[in-house]
């Protein structure tokens, strides 16, 4: 607290749980709370790190500046021997998209997912003491959502026993694959596979992009970056690129061969595994995403909350203060359901971790048979919660006013930063679209003997869902677990099941699948909102030890769950898992439940505990002392550097003395 006052301390008196427990909580465990708590700081008080200027720099001074802190992150986490958790911390504190998240987040996971031991051997040493830095290769200028419409070719030559890979049109030019455009020395690299003129589907390839010596394109190779994006600085640090090969060639041992190998004689031979695990890479990074939502989001919410209690606006009786903007119910109405959904994304990010890890243990046993449930969950989870994280981020920038719009409250980066997760790593409508195939064919096979299992197992239970109507009589009767569950799990199969039948009705089921699309989207988002809202009440069944936290946690459940009816009241009217009556109970009750938060809304985002320097917001600033730091900020504004602009005389004078004369005319 710099002016050492803390004008949020009324606020922080009045929570009714020990927030210091909540931090464990939030964090996962002591363990993980500890770790965060200690790398945030040492960024944080670090001056390499700094990050106030950003948005004042230029493109070139801004990309520098990225290449100078992702070098300097690699020499601190060499010289305190961070381990490869805290090396992950250290730069997601940093904050600052750089290529090093892709070489780390894609490009090495691409070769443990997808490599053979051999492979790995030899790449990953190279990678993890970064004498290479790669990218991920996939996406080309006509085709990313359709993986299979990849155009770039990689043709085996048996003469040589190397593959030739090559750009055939201006469409197959990869484009946006981050970290390509300046700085990767190797892509894992995404073609068609052809073998004396046959095409065997698309393949991943460890292909050599640029001299280790003086880091120019090899031969054959045209490299640069796609252009600024969205926002100033934001994802302008990263050097997303666009590549063409003219006939590059590379060795056979090049290819990743995990899935499927080419022998010396050019046999093409299948592992006894699924081809989709060619697409591994994305289901981790999907899952990664997942759990990286609930900390953009509670950014925001955390900024918001803290500015809505500082923020007065009218309500002054006899000279007195004005009324908190926190306490309008609008403004909770707003807030709260936002501040509950980051704790639902945190819960849900934890158990898709787990699901993941889970999966990727079976596959080492060669058991694929939940592969299709982690695809399903990790691609809806995906689109479910970056979708409301993006949404949620500017909806914290409105609840901040005027203010929420400069930049030094950090949302409109934050906003700006974030909003391409709805898009990369899967279209957030066609990953639903997978979900819903998903579901399809669950439904499809209910009559087979086929037992739904994992996210879809209530799915066993459809007669029974198909007959429920709610039985609550009283507002109260909507903060019962079962009573939530069970509508949003009738809710959901209803939907599935009438897009089903729909379906039937169709002789071509793919033209139906077409047609109904965007009803099929709608049956996905209540199964993956029906997965978010079980998840969370699951966490409640475990022990959760500190004073008043679980209590805390029961409140945030509901207003995540009764929120979700009350913005989809539609869906569970028209499926008739409620009645009307039962609808305004909801409403009754969510708003008893914002009450419940109000008075705890300040510690719950201190829960997150997060530095100011993370945060990058005077709006969202620890002490609450804003008025000051921000009239402080707007002096450092490079157009403040002088009394008159540059460019007055050239424009502005010539204009005024022109009406000056005009007007003595
Ligand atoms: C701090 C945060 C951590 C982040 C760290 C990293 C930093 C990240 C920064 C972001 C950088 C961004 C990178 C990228 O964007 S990389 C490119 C990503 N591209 C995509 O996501 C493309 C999306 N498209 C696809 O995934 C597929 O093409 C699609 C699934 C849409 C369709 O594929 P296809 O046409 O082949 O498949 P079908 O629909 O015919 O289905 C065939 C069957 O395969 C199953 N399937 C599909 N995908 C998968 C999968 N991933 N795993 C398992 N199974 C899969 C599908 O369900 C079908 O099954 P059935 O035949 O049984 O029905
Ligand atoms: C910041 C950023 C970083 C990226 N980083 C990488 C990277 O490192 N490596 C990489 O390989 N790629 C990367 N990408 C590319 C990214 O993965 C793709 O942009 C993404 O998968 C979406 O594909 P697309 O651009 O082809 O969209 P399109 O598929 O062309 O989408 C356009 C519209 O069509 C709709 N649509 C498409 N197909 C269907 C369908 N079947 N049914 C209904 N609607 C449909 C979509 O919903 C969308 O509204 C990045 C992208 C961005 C923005």
């Amino acid at each position: 607290m710099e002016d050492g006052v803390d004008h949020l301390a009324f606020e922080r008196n009045k929570a009714q749980f020990d927030v210091e427990d909540m931090k464990i909580i939030w964090a996962g465990s002591r363990q993980d709370f500890e770790l965060s708590d200690r790398i945030s700081r040492l960024v944080a008080s670090d001056p390499a790190f700094r990050k106030d200027d950003r948005t004042t720099l230029d493109r070139k001074e801004l990309f520098k500046n990225t290449l100078r802190k992702a070098a300097y992150a690699w020499k601190r986490i060499n010289e305190l021997r961070l381990n490869e958790q805290e090396a992950y911390k250290l730069r997601s504190f940093v904050d600052q998209p750089a290529f090093t998240d892709l070489h780390w987040g894609m490009f090495v996971p691409a070769i443990q997912g997808q490599g053979t031991d051999e492979q790995q051997q030899k790449w990953l040493p190279l990678a993890y003491r970064m004498q290479i830095i790669g990218c991920y290769a996939q996406t080309e200028l006509g085709h990313g959502s359709n993986v299979q419409g990849l155009e770039t070719t990689a043709t085996f030559d048996p003469k040589t026993d190397e593959f030739v890979i090559h750009s055939p049109t201006l469409t197959s030019s990869k484009w946006w694959p981050g970290g390509l455009g300046k700085i990767s020395t190797h892509a894992v690299a995404y073609a068609r596979l052809i073998i004396g003129g046959e095409d065997h589907g698309v393949h991943g390839f460890i292909v050599q992009l640029r001299s280790l010596d003086d880091h120019l394109p090899l031969p054959g190779i045209t490299i640069g970056d796609i252009g600024m994006k969205f926002g100033n600085a934001a994802y302008n640090t990263m050097d997303n690129g666009v590549l063409r090969f003219d006939h590059v060639r590379i060795p056979r041992n090049q290819m990743l061969m995990r899935v499927s190998q080419v022998t010396r004689e050019g046999k093409y031979v299948s592992s006894n595994v699924p081809r989709q695990l060619v697409y591994g890479t994305m289901v981790n990074v999907r899952q990664k995403i997942v759990a990286d939502a609930s900390v953009a989001l509670s950014r925001a919410v955390c900024i918001a909350t803290r500015y809505s209690a500082v923020r007065r606006q009218f309500g002054s009786h006899n000279g007195g203060l004005e009324t908190q903007v926190i306490d309008y119910k609008t403004q909770q109405a707003r807030l709260f359901p936002l501040l509950a959904s980051a704790y639902a994304f945190r819960f849900v990010g934890g158990w898709l971790k787990w699901l993941y890890m889970d999966v990727t243990e079976r596959l080492q046993a060669n058991d694929f048979s939940t592969l299709p449930e982690a695809h399903a969950c990790t691609a809806g989870l995906k689109s479910l919660t970056t979708t409301a994280t993006a949404d949620g981020i500017e909806e914290c920038r409105k609840l901040c006013g005027g203010h929420g719009y400069l930049c030094s409250s950090g949302l409109p980066e934050l906003f700006a930063v974030y909003v391409p997760a709805c898009t990369y790593e899967g279209d957030n409508v066609v990953l639903l679209l997978q979900v819903a195939r998903h579901l399809m064919k669950t439904v499809s096979q209910l009559g087979s003997g086929n037992k739904p299992v994992g996210t879809t197992a209530y799915m066993a239970r459809v007669e029974q869902l198909m007959q429920y109507h709610s039985d609550v009589e009283k507002a109260e009767d909507w903060l019962k677990p079962n009573v939530v569950l069970e509508a949003f799990e009738a809710r959901a199969s209803r939907m599935s099941v009438a897009c089903a039948q729909n379906l039937s009705k169709f002789a071509n089921p793919e033209e139906g699948f077409q047609e109904l699309a965007a009803d099929l989207v709608d049956a996905a988002v209540a199964h993956c909102q029906l997965i978010v809202v079980s998840k969370f009440i699951e966490k409640l069944q475990q022990d959760i030890p500190g004073k008043g936290v679980k209590k805390q946690l029961e409140v945030l459940c509901s207003i995540y769950a009764l929120f979700l009816l009350h913005k989809h009241l539609g869906d569970f009217l028209s499926t008739g898992c409620i009645n009307p009556k039962q609808g305004s109970l909801a409403s009754e009750q969510l708003r008893n439940l914002y009450s419940q938060v109000r008075p705890n809304a300040i510690a719950l985002v201190d829960a997150f505990n997060y530095t100011d320097h993370y945060l990058g917001s005077i709006l969202g600033r620890y002490d609450g002392n804003v008025y000051p730091k921000l009239y402080e900020e707007a002096w450092k504004d490079p157009l403040n550097d002088s009394v008159v602009p540059d460019g007055f005389k050239e424009y502005i004078q010539p204009m005024l003395k022109q009406q000056l004369r005009n007007a003595r005319l």
